[in-house]
């Protein structure tokens, strides 16, 4: 059965533009004017993005001896009920250490309770010919992404030598390394130093990973990833101390990526200070959320380009699980919530504003990372052909966040009262509308499809080529003008 969007304005990331879009098995058939089909989904008044993709969350995350509350089935309905219609989640390895059967404990996991599209990063916590070697059965199996921490010592923490040994497989099997960059070795340190000061709440978690350990393991990834020849996509950017590592990457053609979080945009470093210990322990995530003067300069970043992707690192620890903290902050589960609320609160805090524009809001939250992880124009733009994930984005429907009304699992929402101005008319994943505001919608478990990622982005081809042309060349010399050995 055919459907058609009609009567909306149409955002791509480099323009708007009144017009209808034709749905027919599950993809666009046809973008114009006054098209007919069996069913018709009205768009009038409202914007028709494409569906949101957060390239960044953990479900069921495996951390800190518990696992992250959200489910694959919650997380992904609450995600679309919020307008985005694809998630990037992280695999870690199990005890086996084997990146392949993490891959396919992900699928186990996801495949019965995804409502929407999927796609994996793999994590590499660590470095041997195992690893190598199953790398390139990872980018054979779809994931063309790996992340490698620069934080959490002793648990997911990764060396200098060992991230060069990685970024060189990832260059050639032509997949994009990615970095948690903050100085894991260092922030223990400073852990210890404020724990033995007997500052135990939740304010030693934001003391202990100041923005000047962010921006130096920001520099140390970007200095690998050149050495090596590679792009580099540094995760939740909080900090002018990361951004300007990466503004001078960009400049000098490096090619990096930033990934600034919503909650990062929007929140800061107070709530840490809050009397409630639950209030404070909730917002505990790495990085922590910074002082506002950092916030100026990551909006500014999402509008200028040298920021490319806002995310959330959805990973949602429930009040009870916090409480492994209580007397403990380095004990505290890492992680907050944010995927239902992205494009609302971006929008209403962004384009509302005029901090950014319609077309940049769907650069950062969709377009920017298709193209990074090389699924554009699959995923991420609204041309024909492309699988019909599609929002029709409606700026009169208001709403005030809690997490009283919130399809998340956990019982509570780091953007509790905030007043949003827009939401998720009707969200479409491969043409089948999951989800309509003000109708009993309910999830669709297991319709989600894992989506497959090709290795060779253009962007790592590119830097190649450049740097064959470029690499340090042995001088010959004629040995005659090579003195003799003493
Ligand atoms: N970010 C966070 O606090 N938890 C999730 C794991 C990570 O991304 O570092
Ligand atoms: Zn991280
Ligand atoms: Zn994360």
């Amino acid at each position: 059965m055919s459907k058609v969007i009609k009567g909306g304005t149409i955002v791509t990331a480099d323009r708007q533009f009144a017009g209808d879009i034709l749905i027919e098995d599950g993809k666009i058939a046809a973008i114009g004017y006054d098209l007919t089909a069996d069913e018709v989904i009205d768009a009038d008044g409202a914007y028709v993005i494409p569906g949101g993709i957060d390239p960044h969350t953990h479900l069921e995350m495996p951390f800190m001896g518990t696992t992250a509350d959200e489910t694959f089935e919650s997380g992904t309905w609450a995600a679309a009920t919020g307008g985005t219609t694809m998630l990037i989640d992280f695999c870690l390895p199990g005890p086996d250490g084997s990146i392949t059967n993490a891959i396919n404990d992900w699928h186990r996991k996801s495949a019965p309770q995804i409502c929407s599209d999927i796609g994996y990063h793999m994590a590499i916590t660590g470095w041997n010919e195992q690893i190598f070697d199953e790398m390139k059965t990872a980018v054979e199996m779809g994931v063309n992404s790996f992340k490698h921490f620069m934080a959490y010592k002793g648990a997911l923490m990764v060396e200098d030598d060992e991230m060069f040994a990685s970024f060189s497989r990832c260059k050639e099997l032509g997949a994009l390394p990615m970095v948690h960059a903050e100085n894991g070795d260092i922030i223990q340190e400073l852990q210890q130093k404020y724990l033995a000061e007997g500052i135990t709440g939740p304010e030693g978690h934001a003391f202990s990973r100041p923005p000047e350990l962010e921006g130096e393991a920001a520099n140390r990834a970007i200095m690998i990833a050149d050495a090596v020849g590679t792009p580099l996509y540094i995760v939740h950017v909080s900090c002018e101390q990361a951004h300007e590592a990466i503004r001078r990457a960009r400049q000098k053609g490096h090619r990096v990526y930033g990934e600034p979080l919503i909650q990062f945009l929007t929140l800061d470093e107070s709530e840490y200070f809050n009397k409630s210990w639950e209030h404070a322990a909730r917002r505990v995530m790495s990085p922590p959320f910074r002082s506002k003067a950092h916030q100026d300069g990551l909006w500014n970043g999402l509008s200028a380009g040298s920021l490319q992707v806002v995310a959330t690192d959805h990973c949602a620890f429930g009040t009870e699980k916090k409480k492994m903290g209580i007397d403990d902050f380095t004990k505290i589960p890492n992680g907050t919530g944010g995927l239902e609320d992205r494009l609302a609160v971006l929008w209403t805090t962004g384009v509302e504003t005029g901090r950014i524009t319609p077309e940049e809001f769907v650069a950062v939250t969709s377009t920017n990372i298709a193209k990074i992880l090389n699924i554009y124009p699959t995923k991420g733009a609204l041309v024909p052909g492309a699988d019909a994930d599609i929002v029709v984005w409606d700026p009169k429907i208001s709403k005030t966040i809690s997490a009283n009304s919130q399809k998340s699992i956990i019982d509570y929402n780091v953007f509790e009262g905030f007043e949003v101005t827009a939401q998720a008319r009707h969200t479409l994943s491969r043409g089948d509308v999951i989800w309509s505001w003000g109708k009993n919608s309910s999830p669709q478990p297991g319709r989600g499809r894992f989506v497959a990622r090709p290795a060779f982005p253009s962007a790592a081809k590119a830097l190649s080529k450049w740097k064959a042309l470029n690499t340090p060349r042995k001088v010959e010399r004629d040995p005659m003008n090579i003195p003799s050995g003493i």
